[in-house]
């Protein structure tokens, strides 16, 4: 390779910008990204496909984003120069807002995208709040202006009254239409600042995301803040001290492009056949072995999971399989925590922390199509604080483990803060609903004459629940909900166990308040009686806290095969049927004498939508 000019990386340096999209979910940003991609022609106009940078099947499918993406991007800008964009797109639902904050930490700017028929919603707070906390500057951008509920003055006064910054010169946009693109384009050079950091400095680049590659190891996502970084360099993780040798680095556009270096203000990857995954972690500062950093960069404030849940492979002998993706997975999902528990009824599993239901969601169907594991999962459980007599203060994450009720002083549950953005109309109802799941009410506010701002304090495990999905039905989609942790707070909580044929399976004990567990045992025997098939004998069901039985229902004996009716029938059918069956039964757990489905293990979580279903109507 020719000798780097430092003069002519100075020059590259200016025409650089960094930048991430932020904004509230829905209101736009992967489709702004995918114009960008467009409008620069960064991808050829055949290959153009809708969301382009939501690269995951996953993510196609879902239609939203899980994971940061950065991408290169060369514009010809007004001015005659061509300018480097890295353009880092990043998720926008509250499970995965770690992925921003990480996204914020490689750039100088933000795109805020805001609806312009929806105006400021509670991620769009939360995720300026995050880039102002990163010292970013902020372009807003008002999007959907085609849609005939736009109002973009009502938006733009509402950006500068709620957010509290200057939406004067915000850029009209209809990404979907195309309109306002080219401005954009022109702010983006006019308004973001070029990179600083010295080229000459030793190497200091943060580590912003990595993957697994079979062939290649690991490849990391890196952000070079100073110095200079080239295929044959020998590099050190500053935190872990391991050191390798550069094989490759480039930058992806929208694929990987190989590169002949990585200077201050680039964000590309790097490989170096690095085969164990254990040395390398988000937020770790890569430098130099020959010229190294004296200190490393500010890496990440680590995240608490919200929740947890057991994983279990339903066939116990791929155990080590399943650590084994778990740590791969880890490398690209710096909010994933796990370690082995064992379950009389599972056998040996893992207890994972998550940073909400979808992020569960997500893990589990990951974990499934990625690395190819059949998984019994578990009821997502928080993280319940337990005073024992003894004084003693315990963490409990699996509600199997909570102590006897003789030995327990006091259980304390966390709470969170959540703030809840509606229009007016919906107020009585949303608090109707946060009452309803034990909340405090803190405040109202008005965002201006039409919609509230609603905080409320309330158990955590209330709101991952179906908390989401009530407030969204209730308010017919309009509401918007952020929230933070706000401590611990004692509870009268209770452990309800489940017995089958009467033995107690611990992966099926839940932890709720008091007042509700007479009826929540109604209604998970009920609904373990509806999802675990008939046997050759009768099972009783029952829920009980400690001796005292709530609840009991019985399964009947069966009577039939399933197939012998379609004997005759069409055999393409039988053949479906039986496979159906056959799949089925991986996620089955002999649990005891008793074949429990997958399902059954999840079933607590259905417990709230039924309320009726309890009283037998
Ligand atoms: N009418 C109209 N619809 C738009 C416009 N921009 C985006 N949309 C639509 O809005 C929906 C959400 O757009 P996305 O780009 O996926 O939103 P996002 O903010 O990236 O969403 P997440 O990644 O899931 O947070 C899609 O159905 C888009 O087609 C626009 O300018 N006008």
């Amino acid at each position: 390779m020719a000798e780097i000019k430092i003069d002519q990386l100075k020059e590259r340096q200016k025409r650089i910008r960094n930048f991430s999209i932020v904004a509230h979910i829905d209101h736009g940003k992967s489709t702004i990204a995918d114009r960008i991609l467009e409008q620069t022609h960064t991808v050829a106009e055949r290959d153009m496909q809708q969301q382009l940078l939501d690269t995951m099947d996953l993510e196609r499918e879902r239609g939203i984003t899980i994971k940061l993406n950065a991408v290169e991007v060369h514009y010809d800008a007004n001015d005659g120069q061509t300018y480097i964009f890295h353009l880092i797109d990043t998720p926008g639902h509250v499970d995965f807002s770690y992925e921003v904050s990480r996204s914020l930490a490689a750039a100088e700017g933000a795109i805020l995208v805001v609806d312009a028929s929806q105006g400021v919603e509670a991620q769009t707070l939360a995720n300026v709040y995050l880039a102002l906390d990163n010292e970013l500057e902020i372009l807003p951008v008002i999007n959907k202006i085609d849609l005939p509920a736009a109002d973009p003055q009502k938006v733009q006064k509402e950006i500068e009254d709620v957010i509290g910054i200057d939406a004067s010169e915000a850029v009209m946009v209809s990404a979907k239409q195309g309109i306002g693109i080219p401005e954009l384009l022109e702010r983006i050079v006019s308004d973001f600042p070029a990179p600083e950091g010295d080229l000459e400095a030793p190497l200091r680049a943060l580590i912003f995301d990595s993957q697994y590659d079979s062939y290649r190891g690991v490849v990391v996502n890196i952000r070079v803040r100073e110095g200079v970084v080239k295929p044959g360099d020998r590099i050190k993780m500053m935190n872990t001290g391991a050191e390798y040798e550069v094989t490759e680095v480039g930058v992806m556009s929208p694929n990987a492009q190989k590169r002949d270096y990585l200077m201050a203000g680039d964000v590309g990857y790097l490989t170096a056949s690095i085969k164990d995954i254990h040395t390398t972690h988000s937020g770790d500062t890569i430098t130099s072995v020959q010229n190294p950093a004296q200190e490393a960069l500010p890496g990440y404030q680590p995240m608490t999971p919200m929740v947890y849940s057991g994983l279990y492979p339903s066939d116990n002998a791929r155990y080590g399989d399943l650590r084994e993706a778990l740590e791969k997975l880890q490398l690209n999902d710096a909010a994933l925590t796990f370690e082995p528990e064992t379950s009389q009824a599972l056998g040996f599993g893992y207890r994972v922390g998550f940073l909400g239901l979808l992020h569960m969601d997500v893990i589990q169907e990951r974990l499934e199509r990625e690395f190819d594991l059949d998984l019994v999962t578990t009821a997502p459980s928080v993280t319940y604080r337990v005073k024992t007599v003894d004084g003693e203060v315990l963490l409990i994450e699996n509600p199997s483990e909570l102590p006897e009720s003789q030995q327990i002083k006091e259980i304390e549950e966390p709470y969170i803060h959540a703030q809840i953005m509606v229009p007016n109309e919906y107020v009585g109802s949303v608090m109707e609903l946060a009452q309803r799941k034990r909340g405090e009410f803190d405040t109202l506010e008005y965002l201006d004459e039409n919609r509230v701002n609603v905080k409320y304090y309330m158990p955590l495990s209330e709101i991952i629940f179906n908390f989401f999905d009530k407030l969204k039905s209730n308010t017919r989609g309009y509401a918007s909900l952020d929230y933070d942790l706000a401590g611990y707070r004692a509870s009268d909580l209770v452990k309800i166990d489940i017995l089958l044929n009467g033995s107690k399976v611990d992966a099926l004990s839940f932890i709720v308040h008091r007042d509700f567990a007479v009826e929540r045992g109604r209604i998970i025997t009920a609904k373990l009686k509806e999802i675990i098939p008939r046997q050759n004998f009768e099972i009783p069901v029952q829920a009980a806290i400690g001796n005292k039985i709530l609840a009991r229902t019985n399964i009947k004996a069966y009577r039939k095969d399933v197939t012998a009716k379609i004997h005759t029938g069409d055999p393409d059918r039988r053949a479906k049927l039986l496979d159906k069956q056959k799949r089925g039964k991986a996620r089955m757990k002999d649990v005891g004498t008793v074949s429990v489905p997958q399902e059954a293990f999840m079933a607590v979580l259905k417990t709230d939508d039924d309320e009726k279903f309890a009283r037998g109507n």
